[in-house]
């Protein structure tokens, strides 16, 4: 109900009160039909014949009109509770800590744009539609029932009999499909990153078609999948159909009996084929609903895991935490989940603010997990972070500290836009002045410059129209759009040549001049010659340099 929101709620208000409307209309198509035909066959005076003719006019008409309010109604109310699912959804996924992030697979979130998709389209829709064909449908056959108990009855209970039972008997089918369906979605988008990432090296290994044929299996499954979903659902309504047009001639040949005559069970028998004719569709949403909630039980557990977790609480942006004299990690320790060793322990480090310090040691000793503690990214498991004099713990005191912290990563994120948009990504309100100079000091506008489009030049899906020097300086220059008091730099130069090497060194330097604390990870010598300090980590723990 809370997914809806305050307008879906009135649209379900309508939609009921549409409903309600329908089903009165409906009752009264059938039984002005039964008075038009029967004013007509029993030859009654013209004025009554047309009077007749002209309700029966106006019942159809409004049934329509109110058929098409229907239609609006919950087609508004299904894309509606969609958008909101979907935006619900995706502030769950930003409002996750680094951690989660980080092991999470890439393909959830976007998966989940899927599974909202199924849920809508797949459950809530064909509900909605089926809740309105119960009450429709319900009136149809008390009309049908007031023109023949017997006969309306013995239908119905055989028919929707039918009906039902070969819902049931597919309905393990229809599950295990379900189920296939869903998990198709995240393992589709998966293959897709995975082959538009591995992109240089498939082609290099001329290994493009068994990145195909991988993707072919996934998508196999998926389809054979769906075409089950489809097939189920399309299933109850062909046997009814079928079976239905042998029961109908058997109902004419019982009524017609039992009026002495065809003439005289005319009425009656126009009146049940019409009813017949507008269950149907009904009778086919109900069964859409019932398979919709059979086959999408995962995608609404996984969305409904998704809508649990904790949505994205809005902050007045907290003033920066004071930070004037160090930063005092105290025994701090860090275990990531699922791991035997710790990645981080007895870590006992101060980092007096305007320091210049460097973090190295082999591969996975624990540099970039020393950082992301440093950077607030992720709690110590043990020990305490101190910012001057003021312990790190509570959410807010992360959030306003991490105000002081800008960070070039070791494979920086651009977006496929322009490169004055990507310096200026963090900000709502580009500045191009400061645009310039961080590309400036990043070692970058004299190449932006020199380009037809300059800083409006587009950098390609994840920079991919640049070189990885230039995209790591693009990736410079946005940390420094935004002068933070601590700059931290993970591997942020490896692709440098010297030259801009040299330039991105003199440009530390001016920062460091103005008080900025810059914490390197480095593993050339001559990123680590201007250092006040390097601090060696091996297997998690700090060594003697
Ligand atoms: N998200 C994660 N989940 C689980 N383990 C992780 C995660 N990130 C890192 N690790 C593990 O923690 C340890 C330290 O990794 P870290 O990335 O801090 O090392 P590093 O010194 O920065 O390595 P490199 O020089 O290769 O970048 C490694 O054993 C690594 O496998």
């Amino acid at each position: 109900m809370q997914a809806l929101g305050s307008d879906g709620r009135r649209r379900l208000v309508a939609l009921a009160l549409l409903t309600i409307a329908g089903a009165a209309a409906e009752f009264g198509t059938l039984v002005a039909l039964l008075r038009l035909l029967r004013s007509w066959l029993t030859g009654a005076h013209d004025d009554v014949a047309a009077g007749s003719a002209l309700l029966f006019a106006v019942v159809v008409l409004a049934a329509g009109v109110i058929r098409f309010g229907l239609l609006v109604a919950t087609q508004r109310l299904a894309f509606e509770t969609a958008h909101r699912l979907t935006v619900a959804v995706q502030r769950r996924v930003l409002a996750r800590g680094w951690l989660a992030h980080a092991q999470a697979r890439a393909s959830a979130p976007l998966a989940a744009l899927d599974q909202v998709d199924l849920l809508v389209y797949s459950v809530l829709l064909p509900l909605l539609q089926g809740a309105s064909a119960l009450v429709l449908g319900g009136a149809i056959l008390a009309a049908l029932i007031r023109i023949d108990v017997v006969t309306a009855l013995a239908a119905a209970l055989l028919l929707g009999g039918l009906f039902f039972l070969a819902l049931w008997l597919c309905r393990g089918r229809t599950r295990r499909a379900g189920a296939a369906v869903n998990a198709g979605y995240e393992a589709r988008i998966a293959a897709v990153q995975e082959n538009v990432g591995a992109m240089r090296e498939l082609i290099l290994a001329g290994s493009r078609g068994v990145a195909a044929e991988r993707f072919r299996k996934v998508d196999r499954g998926f389809s054979d999948a769906r075409a089950s979903i489809s097939i189920i659902n399309a299933t109850p309504r062909i046997l009814v159909e079928t079976l239905g047009l042998i029961a109908l001639i058997g109902l004419a040949w019982w009524v017609t009996d039992r009026s002495d005559g065809l003439a005289p069970a005319l009425p009656t028998l126009a009146a049940l084929a019409l009813g017949a004719q507008r269950l149907l569709p009904l009778a086919q949403s109900l069964a859409q609903a019932v398979s919709g909630i059979t086959a999408n039980g995962a995608a609404i557990d996984r969305v409904t895991d998704l809508l649990n977790e904790a949505d994205l609480t809005e902050h007045a942006p907290a003033p920066p935490l004071p930070f004037q004299q160090q930063i005092r990690l105290d025994s701090v320790g860090f275990h990531y989940p699922g791991r035997n060793e710790a990645a981080l322990s007895d870590i006992d480090l101060t980092i007096a603010r305007g320091e210049r310090i460097a973090l190295v040691g082999r591969n996975g000793s624990g540099k970039s997990s020393l950082a992301d503690v440093i950077m607030g990214l992720i709690k110590p498991s043990w020990g305490r972070l101190f910012i001057d004099s003021h312990v790190l713990e509570a959410s807010e005191d992360v959030r306003a500290w991490q105000r002081n912290v800008a960070h070039v990563p070791q494979a920086p994120f651009l977006a496929d836009t322009t490169m004055a948009a990507n310096i200026a990504f963090m900000d709502g309100h580009p500045d191009h002045a400061r645009v310039v100079e961080a590309a400036r000091l990043a070692g970058l506008h004299a190449m932006i410059d020199a380009l037809p489009r300059g800083y409006e030049t587009r950098v390609g899906s994840g920079g991919l129209m640049l070189s990885g020097g230039q995209r790591q300086r693009l990736a410079l220059a946005r940390a420094l759009y935004a002068p933070a008091p601590l700059l931290v730099l993970d591997e942020a130069t490896s692709a440098l040549d010297p030259e801009s090497e040299e330039h991105v060194l003199a440009a530390l330097d001016a920062l460091q001049e103005r008080g900025v604390t810059i914490l390197l990870i480095a593993h050339r010598a001559s990123m680590l010659e201007h250092c006040d300090r390097i601090i060696r980590l091996q297997a998690g723990r700090i060594v003697e340099p």
